[in-house]
């Protein structure tokens, strides 16, 4: 597996910090991969983004994007932001401006993209998002998912290789979180972006990440496939972490009924064999 991002050892320290918030923090991101970034509240996936993006510099510790050590002028830190998105869990701390047609066109304008190139891209991007008709509302007249939709418009269309998504579905109602993971997945698999979740959500990171990255203060503690991170029962807990409900539930069926078949990647995937099997 190729790596887009490898951190070696670092470790950072606020200012107002009494303790670091990333410690020794060792990990790698697969290029093309849907990476999980799990660990208790204050576990440092936030600070990690901000130093991932170049916000915050490590006070030890190396991090290469695409093999290349992490510049350290300002233009070349530009240059990293270029190729990472990220999508804050908040979208009222990343919408900006008045209207979703202007707040997405804000990067490429900075950018000194042409007035016509933007406007195509911004189009395309609110398109894809099914927030064409909404492209002129004022944001505050905006639910919470259509302010998650603008920033995640916002953040693709400056075309980055990797996407950083922080707890992009919490407050979310079902229909639209599942909007949300299908619009991800298309961004996925038509375009090869990277992407890392962070997310509390267990059963999410199973059905969705192919590489898990554990945290506990600030150090990573597991990098593993889902499969084999959720078949660990005590350390789960130690971390903070919990079993998805579908391999419960899939331990529940006798083992004669489920023996040859894969383990269910989801709730609804379960639903689907359940009908299948039970009829
Ligand atoms: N601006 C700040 N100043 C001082 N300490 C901070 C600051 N931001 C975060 N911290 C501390 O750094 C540590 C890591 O916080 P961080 O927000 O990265 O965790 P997190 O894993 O993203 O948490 P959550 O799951 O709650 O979003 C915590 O101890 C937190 O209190």
């Amino acid at each position: 597996m190729n790596d887009i991002i490898a951190c070696e050892g670092i470790s950072y320290t606020y200012p107002a910090g009494r303790k670091p918030a990333l410690d020794r923090l060792t990990v790698r991101i697969p290029q093309g991969k849907k990476t999980a970034l799990l660990g208790r509240n204050g576990s440092g996936k936030s600070t990690f983004f901000l130093q991932l993006l170049g916000l915050l510099r490590p006070d030890r510790g190396t991090m290469r994007f695409r093999g290349q050590l992490y510049p350290e002028t300002r233009r070349g830190l530009r240059g990293i932001r270029e190729q990472i998105g990220l999508v804050f869990q908040d979208p009222e701390q990343q919408l900006i401006l008045n209207t979703p047609y202007e707040d997405v066109s804000y990067g490429l304008r900075n950018a000194g993209v042409p007035e016509p190139e933007i406007r195509d891209r911004v189009r395309e991007a609110l398109h894809a998002m099914g927030m064409t008709e909404a492209a002129d509302t004022p944001i505050h007249a905006l639910s919470l998912g259509q302010k998650k939709r603008v920033a995640l418009s916002g953040a693709m269309v400056m075309r980055p290789s990797v996407l950083l998504l922080d707890e992009p579905t919490a407050y979310l109602d079902r229909a639209t979180e599942r909007a949300l993971l299908d619009e991800l997945a298309r961004i996925h698999d038509e375009e090869g972006v990277t992407m890392v979740m962070a997310t509390h959500d267990m059963n999410l990171a199973y059905e969705w990440a192919d590489h898990c990255i554990v945290v506990q203060d600030g150090h990573c503690v597991m990098e593993d496939a889902p499969e084999r991170l959720f078949d660990l029962g005590e350390s789960l807990r130690d971390w903070g972490l919990s079993r998805p409900a579908v391999l419960d539930l899939w331990g529940a069926i006798p083992p004669r009924m489920r023996l040859g078949h894969p383990t269910p990647r989801s709730l609804t995937e379960l639903e689907g064999w359940l009908r299948d099997h039970l009829e």
